[in-house]
């Protein structure tokens, strides 16, 4: 109830009071955000379908480990025994299974935002799924090569990356303002359920000792696929990316849909007005923007390296060490059934993540990641102390007690990165940058994300081999890392618009005084991507005034009284 409120709060601070106030007669019908609202069958079925694109990456995540213990899939691609003379893989091989994967998402990522523009959001996601599905047919037809699988691995890699970009972009371009930030969390729900059903299977079919065990599980990723594709033909394009294409009465008519009003609407005239003005702005400048603004334009650098090394942070956390290599750890410290374990694991994180939604909007984003750094690293240090110290006793056997107390630390660490830097960091990447970069630099996030979950995936049997249990005290520092990070780097965008957020950091606002930061009058004009164009509009001093780069003061869009009682949306 609390975020119905926040909602309803960020609806009447953006609009509906000054509109009554100017003109009481003709009340324009700004939209009153209620449940009903909120839970609409058209938000509800685009949060289902699209967030699938996370469904199918926690998918492939959570299938993998489960595959290293498969007894069908070791007697085919096992290239080493273990000390008791049963099959194994060595470090190189899985971790190249598991790796490839990563690899190929960064890949898709990094190439996501240039076919999406150009072919649109909704064939961009149909496009990535049968990418996916490429990849695992690749896999499946193989019998006996292993690395048939690994290159199989790596084609799907870059459906998952593609829809890594795409699915939160979709969510966020087409979703109504008043839950675009549920929306955009409900993919990494969907990461979270996605490895929870994985580990599902891989228990059911542990026992299946036939031939083609492996291949259930991961033909099965197929349904996801065909859902999301089925599913996504049904919903409309991006309106964003309509508008841009000059389709102006179709993004019209999704925007109605969305908020399920006429199109008519005050509430539609102003959107569609704000795509517009953000449209025109660019136009002014030439309309052409190359790359490499992502790295000049005002304070750009600074927030391409954060979105950069948030994403870094949030897999340097270490929740993939749990995700990835949950059965081997498990198995290790001598717990009977590691399947049973990772679906704890699984279940907890998918658990924990529900809440995560919530306390992000409730108690902002710097004390969520704050607080989520500094208790994942009091896990690992606890994690990482019992398996160095006290997992093994004198006579070299393990020790159950032990064993237990280490996957409750396990689990209290993936609850505290399920509630914050889980969902979190997707969120907050996604608010960092202007709309005309957005697309170029969360890919480029995103890369990095994979990049180091790549990297971890990879480097993780051999340091584990060489450090054991101390490993997580690396994941230790680099949750007390993120912490610092956000503190001093990260401003809280926690009620605030886009654009005031820009404005913050064009400003220099600093993070630790982002909260209570208040934009002089004039703040509320519906500048868009223009906040920084027009700085006396906003009513900002001369001091800061002159931070905004003199090329993009001349490209202020004036936006009159005038303008806006014509359009009826803001007066
Ligand atoms: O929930 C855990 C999962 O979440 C991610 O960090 C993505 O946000 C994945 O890399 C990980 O497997």
């Amino acid at each position: 109830m609390a975020i119905l409120g926040r909602l309803r709060g960020h609806q009447s601070s953006a609009s509906p009071d000054s509109l009554t106030m100017a003109d009481p007669e003709k009340k324009p019908q700004m939209l009153q955000v209620g449940v009903k609202e909120i839970f609409r069958v058209r938000i509800i079925a685009m949060a289902i379908i699209v967030s699938m694109g996370g469904f199918i990456f926690g998918y492939d995540t959570g299938q993998i480990s489960g595959f290293l213990e498969m007894p069908d899939f070791l007697n085919k691609f096992a290239d080493s025994t273990d000390q008791d003379g049963k099959l194994a893989f060595t470090n190189s091989r899985s971790g190249l299974i598991v790796a490839l994967l990563s690899i190929g998402t960064l890949v898709g990522a990094l190439i996501a935002a240039p076919i999406s523009d150009k072919f649109g959001r909704k064939y961009s996601i149909i496009f990535w799924n049968i990418i996916f599905c490429v990849g695992v047919i690749v896999q499946i037809v193989t019998t006996t090569k292993w690395y048939q699988i690994a290159i199989g691995r790596w084609v799907a890699g870059l459906g998952v990356g593609g829809l890594s970009v795409l699915t939160p972009m979709y969510q966020s371009e087409t979703a109504p303002r008043y839950v675009r930030g549920a929306l955009v969390s409900c993919y990494q729900l969907f990461i979270t359920l996605g490895i929870f059903v994985a580990y599902c299977i891989n228990f059911g079919t542990e026992a299946d000792t036939s031939a083609r065990a492996w291949k259930i599980p991961m033909g099965i990723g197929f349904i996801w696929s065909f859902l999301m594709i089925v599913g996504i033909t049904f919903m409309q394009e991006s309106p964003r990316w309509e508008y841009r294409k000059g389709k102006i009465d179709s993004a019209r008519k999704t925007v109605a849909l969305t908020y399920g009003v006429n199109e008519d609407h005050a509430e539609v005239t102003r959107e569609i007005r704000e795509i517009q003005m953000k449209f025109e702005a660019e136009q002014a400048g030439g309309g052409h923007h190359p790359w490499y603004e992502i790295f000049t334009g005002p304070r750009m650098l600074y927030r391409v390296l954060l979105g950069v090394v948030l994403q870094a942070l949030q897999q340097l956390t270490g929740a993939n060490y749990y995700f990835y290599y949950g059965t081997t750890i498990f198995e290790s410290v001598g717990i009977a059934n590691p399947y049973v374990t990772s679906i704890i694991l699984g279940a907890v994180n998918f658990g924990t993540t529900f809440p995560g939604l919530y306390i992000v909007e409730k108690y902002g984003r710097r004390p969520t990641l704050i607080a989520g750094a500094l208790w994942m690293f009091m896990c690992f240090l606890v994690f990482a102390s019992l398996g160095h110290f006290a997992l093994n006793n004198d006579d070299g056997t393990s020790s159950q007690g032990v064993g237990y107390a280490m996957i409750t630390f396990a689990c209290l660490f993936i609850a505290g990165f399920a509630m914050t830097w889980g969902p979190g960091i997707w969120a907050v990447v996604g608010e960092l940058y202007p709309s005309r970069y957005r697309a170029k630099c969360m890919a480029l996030a995103t890369a990095s994300n994979w990049l180091w979950n790549f990297l971890l995936s990879f480097f993780t049997p051999y340091i584990t081999s060489a450090i054991d249990y101390r490993y997580g005290y690396v994941f230790a520092g680099c949750c007390f890392a993120g912490a610092v990070v956000v503190y001093f780097f990260l401003c809280e965008a926690q009620g605030r618009t886009l654009e005031e957020i820009d404005t913050m950091y064009i400003l220099g606002v600093p993070p630790t005084k982002s909260k209570h930061w208040q934009p002089t009058e004039g703040e509320d004009l519906p500048t868009l991507d223009n906040t920084y164009l027009t700085p006396g509009a906003r009513g900002i001093n001369k001091k800061q005034e002159a931070r905004v780069p003199e090329e993009l003061r001349r490209e202020q869009v004036p936006v009159t009284e005038a303008d806006m009682q014509a359009s009826g949306a803001r007066q």
